[in-house]
């Protein structure tokens, strides 16, 4: 069985500590090597929590990617790392999975460009869990019938960037369905600011940080007499696994740019 060997950006996070799981108890996945700035040149065993793993570490991604050969990098890291190990990826024709988030438009069309002229498969997935990315596949159906929405995403309190990725993925799926709406009253003021969360072409996101989360989100929809709650919450990364083993798997048949994993699923 030919084996698909993949390269894991952040092993020691909380994400990267599951992916690297995920990896070693899939059967045809090899992990070739790992991303990490703080071991450079170590092997993984070495590292706290990975026992019997002899996969070399690396600090320094074109390094790692001149020396591995390998077929898949998953990044989960943060946002500029993350892009610099995508954009580098792409370049040693290595096709990323790429949970990080945090990626402006203008990464995501340079990522996108940089896939075509490789005609390189590249997965970016703002949320690995499927029930979320259902989630925002009903909010976005829901949000033709309803044009005011709410979308209040909740997650721990370690987490770098707001609004969340799936948040913002959200809105962007509802905006494409949406007729535009400026939401509240035409004179609402905000005595504090914030208080109204971001405006994300006229819809608001909140976004709530709190030790005990892991990642929620909750998508409300109102109109007259009636309103609509569309919620997913993780309470675990295992949630993430099936997400993260379906974009790999997918990956492999790809020469795109993918963002978002509702354009893969059926
Ligand atoms: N797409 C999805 O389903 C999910 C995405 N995420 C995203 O994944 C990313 C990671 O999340 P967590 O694991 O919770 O964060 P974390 O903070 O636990 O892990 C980040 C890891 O990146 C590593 N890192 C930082 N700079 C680095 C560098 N220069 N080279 C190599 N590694 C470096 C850190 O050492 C750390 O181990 C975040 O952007 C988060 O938003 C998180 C959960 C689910
Ligand atoms: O940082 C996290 O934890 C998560 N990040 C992703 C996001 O920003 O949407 C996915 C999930 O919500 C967990």
């Amino acid at each position: 069985m030919k084996k698909i060997k993949v390269i894991i950006a952040g092993p020691r996070g909380r994400m990267g500590r599951e992916a690297v799981k995920l990896v070693e108890a899939t059967e045809n996945y090899q992990l070739v090597a790992a991303i990490d700035y703080k071991y450079d040149g170590k092997l993984l065993r070495e590292i706290e929590g990975f026992h019997a793993l002899e996969v070399p570490v690396y600090g320094d991604v074109e390094k790692c990617l001149s020396e591995i050969e390998a077929d898949v990098l998953i990044d989960l890291t943060t946002p500029e790392i993350g892009m610099h190990h995508t954009k580098t990826a792409l370049w040693h024709g290595v096709r990323p999975v790429v949970g990080t988030t945090g990626f402006s438009k203008e990464d995501l069309a340079e990522l996108q460009a940089t896939c075509e002229e490789k005609e390189l498969g590249c997965i970016i997935a703002p949320n690995f869990a499927l029930g979320a990315v259902l989630m925002m596949k009903f909010s976005q159906m829901a949000a033709k019938y309803f044009k005011d929405v709410e979308i209040i995403e909740l997650h721990h309190d370690q987490k770098l960037d707001a609004p969340s990725g799936t948040a913002v993925k959200t809105a962007e799926m509802i905006s494409a369905v949406r007729e535009q709406k400026n939401q509240g009253h035409p004179n609402e003021k905000e005595t504090m600011q914030g208080a109204r969360g971001a405006n994300f072409e006229g819809m608001h996101i909140h976004s709530v940080r709190l030790p005990g989360l892991i990642a929620h989100q909750q998508v409300m929809f109102g109109s007259d007499g009636q309103t609509l709650s569309i919620r997913h919450d993780s309470y675990n990364r295992a949630s993430f696994m099936s997400g993260v083993k379906l974009a790999v798997d997918t990956v492999m048949k790809l020469d795109t740019f993918v963002y978002g994993l509702e354009n893969i699923i059926e």
